[in-house]
């Protein structure tokens, strides 16, 4: 499959989220917006009201990625406000199949997400429950940090797990994703790349998303 690029509003200016994305409306492919409640993660950022505020202003559909404590009461809103995607994470969800089911009927991507030291093996027979599978390469709560090259071979296995069951589940990898370490995520099978820093901290994000396609396909041979 194609890469997916999909830039992390986390790094850009919240005041401004509209302008911001609309700089990378014509290159990328979706935007990853991160809600953090404090609780499941250090840090809090955006809710449902500014998801809702910026589905009117993009053109490109919303990747909502939940770090908060009670996914299983929140993501079906996200869905039914038109999120075209929404992940829940493991370690967070206590009904996860309901939940990714609530997601996929309100007419939304559903994805399941882990962080770095959450082995993927006991999820593998949620994979015909999901649409993607995140698989995060920096401890969740924060952006621009270090990739942490420790979870490739985790993204390596959870490849050869979708391919082996022949699904069309999307390998995303998010955390410390820039030029300098994209072709080791596509190498390792990866397929859709959630970038902060390195589309936002740049002087050109648009031309930063271009880049981190070309890379990633390469890599990929695509
Ligand atoms: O979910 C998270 C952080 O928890 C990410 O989406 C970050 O926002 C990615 O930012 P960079 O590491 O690419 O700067």
């Amino acid at each position: 499959m194609a890469a997916k690029i999909s830039p992390s509003i986390l790094s850009a200016d919240f005041a401004r989220l509209a302008e911001e994305v609309a700089l990378i409306s014509d290159t990328a492919d979706w935007v990853h917006v991160d809600v953090m409640d404090n609780h499941f993660v250090p840090n809090l950022t955006l809710g449902l009201p500014v998801v809702e505020a910026l589905l009117k202003h993009s053109a490109l559909p919303l990747d909502c990625h939940l770090m908060i404590e009670d996914p299983d009461r929140w993501a079906p809103a996200y869905a039914e406000a038109g999120a075209g995607s929404v992940t829940i994470h493991a370690e967070a969800a206590k009904a996860p199949i309901r939940t990714l089911r609530a997601i996929r009927a309100a007419g939304a991507r559903a994805g399941l997400g882990i962080n770095p030291a959450t082995p993927v093996e006991p999820y593998e027979d949620l994979l015909g429950e999901i649409d993607m599978l995140l698989i995060m390469t920096v401890e969740p709560g924060f952006g621009g940090q270090k990739f942490l090259d420790v979870v490739l071979p985790k993204v390596r296995r959870a490849r050869q797990m979708i391919a082996g069951r022949d699904l069309p589940v999307w390998l995303q990898v998010d955390g410390g994703v820039s030029a300098e370490t994209i072709e080791r995520c596509a190498e390792a099978g990866a397929d859709v790349f959630v970038a902060g820093n390195a589309v936002y901290g740049a002087d050109d994000p648009a031309e930063a998303v271009r880049n981190l396609r070309a890379k990633a396909e390469a890599a990929a041979g695509d």
